[in-house]
């Protein structure tokens, strides 16, 4: 394999979309944005991308990454996809603010889509202008490379570019586009819009493409597309109990925010827990908690019926499908039921094991005990305790004590202590200490907007490259948030 660097104008590019017929995209150059700045430049992807890209010594990188200049032979594109939005049927959607510019191989051979998100008007941009804020694209740039950093699927994110070019919503913010990366960005939108417009060979073009480029395992199945919807079943359902894990919720679970990949995607109203509360919702448009922290597996399932459905004319039957997706929660519960023996430093899972996490889930919500800070804790000291004590750092932030001492004895009873040392850094692998809550978020987004100061942004993102990590240095963003972060609401506005 040639693992040779490439500048961003002359990087190799791959054709795959123009193996799609012509309908399925539109050829569109990006819209140049005035004085492009460079804000974020993620080194680390952009080596795993063969990419010569100095930002030091390449004054031109932010006229690329704005979509100003375009790398040679490019043909930059939009797709068209549609979907459910809050449930309903919406007839067409597409890259309304997000332009394909090249398809280039990582050094593992992975052809990677580089797509500038916020980079003007597409033929599906609906009446809305293209743009995406800056607030939005700091949230979206630091939130997909934190995924990353927490091991969970998720598109990622090479740049951030910034530029005074104002842009209406609530007020005049200005404008910025990121520059975002995934195997592919197909959308579970994609099949819907080809199926619910009767276009049964436009859908079967997109199911063999996806097999051929991202699943070709499914090739060989009697019914490949039949393999592909179990496929993204197992993967989905993966990428819910992770999301439960870390206590991430996205805020806006249409079919065309569901990657066809099992990728997050499409970083907007999004949040972490804070205190511990299942029906928490992230998004201040979503006033009818559809997309609640506890509610996103069934919703996962939901939009997997969506693709089912779409799919349905190549599949053999009806009943298949549904056979299918009756897979879908006994396959999230094992995954959940690993993610939590991870998370409880426990060797195996036990079907008696269900039940005391339920309790803790009670405990947990009483106090509204903060999600991150509780694992963490009880990563760092619970492995420590002498049997029948309990420390007071874990003890302190359950309202309910009796209830939680009997928990805790359950705990001891069941993990292997010979080794605290282990067992403490086996947890912590799998209890972040650092994750992208609002208001660290907000923080930054303050500093670099309204002070021009990029420090706050550049330092958290340095953060949370290593989540897992004991990083004295960032300590300041591992503890409670401040009493100002509860007034903060996040919106579909961005
Ligand atoms: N400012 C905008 N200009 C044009 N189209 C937009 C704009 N904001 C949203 N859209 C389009 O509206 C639809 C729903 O938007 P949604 O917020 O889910 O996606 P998004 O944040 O734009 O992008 P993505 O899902 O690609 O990350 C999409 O088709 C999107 O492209
Ligand atoms: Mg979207």
């Amino acid at each position: 394999m040639e693992n040779r660097k490439h500048t961003f104008d002359r990087m190799p590019l791959a054709a795959r979309f123009f193996a799609l017929p012509a309908r399925f995209y539109s050829l569109v150059r990006p819209t140049p944005l005035p004085e492009p700045q460079l804000l974020l430049w993620n080194a680390e992807l952009a080596a795993a991308l063969n990419l010569d890209a100095d930002p030091a010594a390449h004054d031109a990188l932010a006229e690329y990454l704005a979509g100003n200049r375009l790398p040679a032979n490019s043909q930059p594109l939009a797709t068209v996809y549609c979907g459910h939005q809050f449930g309903v049927y919406v007839r067409q959607l597409g890259d309304g603010r997000a332009i394909l510019i090249a398809e280039t191989p990582d050094r593992d051979g992975v052809i990677q889509e580089i797509q500038l998100k916020g980079a003007g008007p597409t033929p599906y941009s609906r009446h809305a202008d293209g743009r995406a804020v800056l607030r939005s694209s700091i949230r979206e740039y630091l939130c997909s490379e934190a995924m990353f950093g927490l091991g969970i699927p998720t598109t990622r994110a090479l740049s951030l570019v910034g530029s005074p070019q104002p842009v209406w919503r609530e007020s005049v913010e200005t404008a910025a586009v990121v520059a975002r990366t995934a195997p592919t960005f197909v959308r579970f939108g994609h099949f819907e819009f080809y199926s619910h417009h009767d276009d049964h060979e436009g859908l079967r073009a997109l199911a063999v493409w996806t097999i051929v480029n991202h699943y070709p395992e499914c090739k060989e199945a009697n019914n490949p597309y039949q393999a592909l919807l179990e496929a993204v079943i197992t993967r989905t359902a993966s990428l819910m109990a992770q999301w439960q894990a870390v206590g991430f919720c996205h805020g806006v679970m249409n079919t065309d925010n569901m990657s066809i990949l099992g990728l997050t995607i499409d970083y907007g109203p999004f949040g972490f827990l804070d205190g511990y509360d299942a029906g928490h919702i992230c998004n201040h448009s979503d006033t009818a908690g559809r997309y609640a922290y506890n509610q996103q597996p069934q919703i996962g399932l939901w939009n997997l019926q969506a693709l089912a459905q779409a799919l349905l004319p190549l599949l053999d039957s009806k009943e298949e499908a549904i056979a299918a997706l009756h897979q879908f929660q006994p396959q999230f519960e094992a995954a959940f039921a690993e993610q939590f023996r991870r998370k409880l430093g426990y060797a195996d899972w036990q079907e008696a094991d269900w039940e005391p996490l339920t309790h803790l889930f009670n405990l947990l919500q009483a106090g509204r005990t903060d999600w991150t800070v509780f694992w963490r804790a009880l990563s760092d000291h619970a492995p420590y305790a002498e049997k029948g004590s309990i420390p007071a750092q874990l003890r302190d932030q359950v309202l309910d004590r009796k209830g939680f001492d009997a928990w805790f004895a359950q705990w001891q009873s069941r993990a292997d202590r010979s080794d605290p040392a282990a067992l403490r850094d086996r947890m912590r692998a799998a209890n972040p200490k650092y994750i992208l809550r609002n208001h660290l978020a907000e923080q930054a987004i303050r500093k670099a907007r309204d002070e021009g100061d990029l420090s706050e942004l550049q330092r958290l993102a340095e953060c949370l490259r290593h989540p897992f990590d004991e990083q004295p240095q960032f300590d300041d963003y591992a503890g409670l948030p401040p009493n100002w972060a509860n007034d903060l609401s996040v919106s579909c506005s961005s």
